[in-house]
């Protein structure tokens, strides 16, 4: 067995001391094209940096951009597609590590030489969009389900960790009723004490009016309420049908627009549901139209149980894609049947660029019997890189915060990609 393939414990998870070791293990930051050349990285699409100026150039042009829900548009505007560079991977000044960590090890010449072939490329790869936004969903689907009580500083240390990490969007709690969910009982202390965090929106979940006038309260600017796709998981999650569900959000959506709070609509179980079974596409796209319709400025597609395959789920866009625009939609997929990242993959083939994940691959519905935890954020990343599209994350940063909530939760991280470059980053401490 190599060395990349023995079993990796806990302890050897990637912690800020690691992450130092690579950054001193790695070379430069920003190599000339011609050593990209010589390593056979491959940029799809894109311009590589000639000099570690022109990283800092790049940097900066990014940290001048308008607030991150506009940088979409923006950047499916841009016209030299550099949509593949090390300013991708790491957008801290300070924290170029992953980039080169990449170069040097993940991004091997024989993991990249194919991407040269630019019939294949644009074959599969062309309507797959330059950026995407992640919605990082961790404190709030992440850690709604555990069943030991998180302490309020440890959830806006987690809130500020992931902010910190470039993630424009990150869910921070919800404002339910703590009958419901105790996990989430400390909402307002948790939005009180992050609520003025620049750099990201913060949206809380709100299943009412009760729960909007809290969260407003506690400082609040952006909200998401919930609906589903199934009866029955509506009465369970939130005890209404999902008719009286919509009745409620556009009282909330109401209120909210009177205080101009942008509303993010979720629909949960639109592929399968687990007391149902499947669910019909048209189903979906009916509560996504009246989510829209009630001015949610976007729609969450949930696959709760994690079911759907490609094969499910291209079916279920094509239904809300004839009812919402595209460019509305966000998708949310659970990874219980390790099927995330081919949804994801197909989602983004047709046209979405939002996505929801939970770091670590935390998360779960407790009121979905079977659901596991969110498509891992660390993953999307570094498949979205691999896929040359921008997402602004620093990858780097984002292990060490797996990294952070994990220990609190006394638990490996369920991130693929967390496990693997531990095991890398273990054996570059050992050379
Ligand atoms: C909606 C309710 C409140 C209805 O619950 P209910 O019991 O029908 O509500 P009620 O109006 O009869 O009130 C019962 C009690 O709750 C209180 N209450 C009422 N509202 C609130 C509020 N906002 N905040 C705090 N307290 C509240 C209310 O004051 C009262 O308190 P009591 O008089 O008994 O002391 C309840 O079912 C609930 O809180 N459900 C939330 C469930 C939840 O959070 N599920 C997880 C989120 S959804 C999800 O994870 C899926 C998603 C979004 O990630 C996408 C996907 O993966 O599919």
């Amino acid at each position: 067995m190599s060395s990349l393939e023995e079993p990796l414990s806990f302890d050897k998870l990637p912690s800020m001391s690691t992450m130092d070791r690579i950054q001193r293990f790695s070379s430069t930051a920003c190599r000339s094209r011609s050593d990209d050349a010589a390593m056979g990285n491959c940029w799809i699409e894109g311009r590589s940096c000639s000099t570690s100026n022109s990283c800092d150039e790049d940097y900066d042009e990014y940290a001048r951009e308008g607030f991150p829900w506009k940088k979409h548009t923006r950047d499916r505007d841009l016209s030299h597609g550099d949509s593949f560079n090390q300013r991708t991977l790491s957008l801290g000044r300070n924290h170029r590590v992953f980039g080169n960590v990449c170069d040097s090890w993940y991004l091997s010449d024989q993991y990249n030489a194919k991407c040269n072939d630019k019939d294949i490329t644009n074959k599969f790869l062309k309507g797959i969009p330059k950026f995407v936004k992640i919605v990082e969903v961790g404190p709030r689907d992440g850690l709604q389900n555990e069943k030991n009580i998180i302490s309020a500083s440890v959830k806006i240390e987690l809130i500020q960790r992931l902010v910190s990490c470039g993630l424009s969007v990150v869910e921070a709690t919800s404002f339910v009723s703590p009958k419901w969910v105790p996990q989430l009982a400390d909402a307002k202390d948790v939005m009180e004490a992050v609520h003025n965090l620049e750099g990201a929106r913060l949206p809380v979940l709100t299943p009412n009016l009760k729960g909007f006038e809290a969260a407003v309260a506690a400082g609040a600017k952006d909200i998401a309420v919930f609906a589903s796709a199934s009866e029955s998981f509506s009465k369970s999650n939130i005890n209404c049908s999902i008719e009286e569900s919509l009745v409620r959000y556009r009282a909330v959506t109401r209120a909210a627009k009177e205080l101009t709070i942008p509303v993010r609509g979720y629909v949960s179980c639109v592929v399968g549901c687990p007391v149902e079974g499947a669910i019909p596409p048209s189903r979906v796209a009916y509560v996504a139209k009246e989510l829209y319709n009630m001015g949610c400025f976007e729609i969450s597609l949930g696959d709760t149980i994690g079911v759907g395959t490609p094969g499910t789920v291209v079916p279920m866009l094509e239904a809300v894609m004839a009812a919402v625009p595209v460019e509305k939609l966000a998708v949310h997929f659970h990874d219980t049947y390790g099927q995330s990242l081919s949804n994801i993959l197909v989602s983004l083939q047709m046209g979405i660029s939002t996505v929801d994940s939970s770091i670590a691959g935390l998360g779960g519905c407790p009121y979905a019997k079977g659901a596991s935890g969110n498509v891992a954020t660390e993953d999307v990343v570094y498949m979205l890189y691999g896929l040359g599209v921008k997402t602004n994350v620093d990858l780097a940063k984002l292990l060490v915060t797996g990294d952070f909530i994990s220990k609190h939760l006394g638990r490996p991280s369920g991130s693929k990609t967390a496990v693997a470059l531990s095991r890398v980053t273990a054996d570059a401490s050992k050379i």
